[in-house]
């Protein structure tokens, strides 16, 4: 059973389910739970797939940082030689205090700042991903201010339907994203004029958890036609960036490795020499985590029976988010019949499942491993309920770091005051 489990590096053993060969009961016992765990060999393999996949060719792999940005994971691929794909100035914050090259910073998003638009040309970062007119002016603005050059590309929206969860879909012609297809050449135009304005490549995200190469092959195809376009008129670029998007499996799912992913990809861009970028966040971290939790009580209902455990939907917000589905699995099954249980947190909405219909032989004071919880955990996790957030820790071989102490009420008060 153990081997159909999506975390590469979690086993079965005696004493219960082990990652990297250290039992997950050790890591309760020593630091708690909730407590997000991670493997450094998943997230090295994980990374090691894209280099594999990309061979000899000219290519940047930029891990989204929005997908996890606790710097013990950010140093791991800063070590690794990995570029960053940022949203914000906080996430280039995190970057440098992680020890990225921001060289190899990529700053996307539909709103950033004047203060963080300086901040990121202060650091000579990599690039800019221009995501509409009205950014562009702004860019340039700041730039000139500061005596400096913007390194930018465009995020061009090629409206190809991805085909996964509309929330997370973001190349459709309605979506908030990047610039329209048939705007973007007379974006390049105008930027070209630009005396603060240096144009670097052309970019393109369609959305995330995406299952199937062919869309983004599709939207490849469109990019590329562009890219001819602007060479005719003399507007030559560095890099070809096609963003993220590989999906996990979390159930049953069975998305294609990067290779698979990759190849019509570069079968497109076979013999150019423009560098390639990527900017993939979930298939890097999202089975290289687990979310460690304690059963409080075992409570039957009239019609469903309730396992309430310490983690709740402001440490893990995706099944309350998008009914997402995390296979939740027992660290130490007991020698019983399963139950079927609704694995519930404390948090006083009903929307705060982790998993509906689980069947589960556990008892109270148990402990559950939520998996594939590396991607989109930890940084969509809230504070609601007056909840300190988890702990993290890092499994590196023998070594157990903790990457984040577990949150206090002391740093929950901090800043507020009540009125005198
Ligand atoms: C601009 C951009 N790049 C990269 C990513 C990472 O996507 P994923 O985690 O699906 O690889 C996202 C999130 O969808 C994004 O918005
Ligand atoms: N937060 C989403 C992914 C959004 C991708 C960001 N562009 C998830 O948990 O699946």
């Amino acid at each position: 059973m153990m081997t159909a489990l999506p975390v590469p590096t979690l086993a079965a053993g005696p004493a219960g389910l082990t990652l990297e060969g250290v039992a997950l009961a050790d890591i309760a016992a020593r630091f708690g739970t909730p407590t997000y765990v991670y493997s450094r060999a998943a997230l090295t393999g994980a990374y090691q797939a894209y280099q594999k996949a990309l061979g000899m060719r000219k290519a940047l792999v930029c891990y989204a940082v929005k997908a996890n940005s606790s710097l013990g994971i950010l140093s791991v691929f800063a070590k690794l030689g990995a570029g960053f794909d940022i949203v914000s100035g906080g996430e280039l914050a995190r970057v440098l205090a992680a020890g990225g090259d921001p060289g190899k910073v990529i700053f996307s998003g539909v709103g950033k700042s004047v203060d963080e638009m300086r901040f990121a040309l202060e650091t000579g970062i990599g690039c800019f991903n221009v995501e509409s007119a009205a950014e562009l002016d702004r860019l340039n603005d700041v730039a000139t201010q500061l005596g400096k050059r913007a390194p930018i590309a465009f995020r061009v929206n090629p409206d190809v339907n991805p085909n996964t969860h509309p929330y997370i879909s973001t190349g459709l012609r309605g979506n908030k994203f990047g610039v329209a297809f048939t705007e973007a050449l007379d974006l390049y135009r105008k930027a070209a004029r630009m005396p603060a304005i240096e144009i670097s490549g052309i970019d393109c995200h369609i959305g995330s958890q995406l299952l199937d190469p062919a869309p983004m092959a599709e939207a490849a195809g469109k990019i590329l036609g562009l890219v001819d376009q602007l060479a005719r008129e003399g507007i030559h670029l560095d890099h070809i960036d096609l963003g993220g998007g590989l999906g996990i499996r979390y159930r049953d799912e069975e998305p294609p490795t990067p290779t698979d992913y990759l190849k019509p990809l570069l079968a497109c861009f076979e013999g150019r020499s423009e560098a390639l970028c990527f900017e993939p966040g979930r298939s890097l971290v999202g089975n290289a985590g687990l979310l460690l939790t304690r059963i409080e009580y075992l409570k039957p209902g009239v019609e469903k029976n309730f396992a309430i455990i310490d983690a709740a939907m402001n440490d893990l917000a995706r099944p309350a988010l998008y009914d997402a589905w995390h296979e939740i699995v027992a660290v130490a099954p007991r020698e019983l019949p399963a139950t079927r249980y609704e694995v519930v947190g404390p948090i006083c909405e009903s929307g705060d499942f982790l998993g509906h219909d689980r069947d589960l032989s556990v008892a109270p004071g148990d402990l559950l491993a939520i998996l594939s919880a590396g991607a989109y955990g930890m940084t969509m996790s809230s504070n609601y309920n007056t909840r300190p957030r988890a702990a993290e820790v890092l499994v590196d071989g023998d070594t157990v770091h903790v990457i984040r102490e577990r949150e206090t009420l002391e740093h929950l008060l901090k800043g507020e005051r009540p009125l005198p």
